[in-house]
């Protein structure tokens, strides 16, 4: 893929997040999710690709658009495998609460796991800790390692998971080993992607959230130099069924990184929706401007390009089209 598809990419991104951004704090998840969908959805017709969607929002007959299958771009450039999330965090933006993303990874054909729609357990670490780790060990091994690795004592170690009652057990063994917890309301992808900053004081993302989602985390981790190992949890028969359909010889191996990212020539981009761990939200601004804070990463270079864009709103008359406007 050429790397001029990296900002085109962003674009995009950037145009569901200030579609949805309008809806924050409204308690009206499916407008700010639907807003961000037909933003993107317009926006894809001018990047130069020929994609598929594999991640998207559900089936043909679920989804009137961006649905798995849909062909996408222009379709004058590189077959390519696309994976979105318009409004990853539909509740977050409703409750005007953190870390809502709108998110894209692209990656050749063939390349990125088609992920049911059920959940995955996750095990998502820096690059300090890429390797070094299993999802396969008790929680309190892994603990264990990864102070051990990161010179750290367990005390200080920061655990990131998404505030569930299915995680209830999970978290009584994290207060027990004795780490410092991080609660997520929602939104995992950003969630799974903390580890990878630093800045963050995020060590481990543990727990389990949707797998299309952490498909999504895997390739910002391989950009990032990150790990996300995932093991998908079919909750019944139907659940395997589809897994198997999918294509999945063995729907409850464990998942490394070349699973679901079969390749080093992928590209991610975020935008963030509201504040989050390592992105900014849309922030409105004087004389009809809106700020938006953008990442935009691809695996082959490893270069990590933060965008901050000041846009015009006049100018973009499919906002004033999507979203309500602004009092
Ligand atoms: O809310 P659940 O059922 O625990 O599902 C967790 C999933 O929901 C989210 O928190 C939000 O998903 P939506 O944006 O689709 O609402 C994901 O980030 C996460 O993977």
């Amino acid at each position: 893929m050429e790397r001029e598809l990296a900002l085109e990419i962003v674009r995009v991104t950037e145009l569901a997040a200030l579609a949805s951004a309008p809806w924050m704090g409204r308690g009206n998840k499916n407008a700010a999710d639907d807003a961000a969908t037909k933003a993107m959805r317009a926006m894809f017709d001018s990047v130069s690709i020929q994609g598929t969607v594999v991640i998207g929002e559900g089936e043909m007959d679920e989804a009137p658009m961006l649905y798995i299958g849909e062909k996408v771009g222009s379709m004058n450039g590189p077959e390519v495998d696309v994976a979105v999330d318009p409004l990853e965090g539909t509740e977050i933006v409703a409750k005007g609460l953190n870390n809502a993303l709108s998110v894209i990874a692209i990656a050749n054909q063939g390349c990125l796991l088609h992920a049911p729609d059920i959940y995955m357990e996750k095990l998502a670490v820096g690059p300090s800790l890429a390797g070094k780790l299993s999802i396969e060990d008790p929680i309190d091994t892994t603990l264990r390692k990864a102070a051990e690795h990161l010179h750290k004592s367990i005390a200080d170690l920061t655990v990131m998971i998404l505030d569930r009652d299915r995680h209830e057990s999970m978290i009584k063994q994290l207060r027990k080993v004795g780490v410092r917890i991080k609660f997520l309301s929602d939104g995992d992808v950003a969630g799974a992607m903390a580890p990878a900053f630093p800045e963050t004081g995020i060590d481990l993302y543990v727990g389990s959230g949707g797998a299309p989602e952490g498909v999504l985390a895997a390739a910002a981790l391989k950009c990032l130099g990150g790990e996300l190992q995932g093991r998908l949890m079919p909750a019944n028969a139907n659940d395997y069924q589809r897994c198997k359909e999918m294509g999945m010889d063995d729907p409850f191996k464990v998942l490394t990184m070349d699973d679901m990212v079969g390749s080093e020539d992928v590209i991610f981009a975020a935008t963030g929706v509201t504040p989050g761990e390592f992105l900014g939200g849309v922030r409105y601004l004087p004389d009809n401007r809106a700020e938006t804070h953008s990442m935009v990463m691809r695996a082959k270079t490893r270069t990590i390009r933060y965008i901050k864009s000041l846009h015009y709103l006049p100018n973009k008359p499919l906002l004033a089209e999507l979203s309500m406007k602004r009092r």
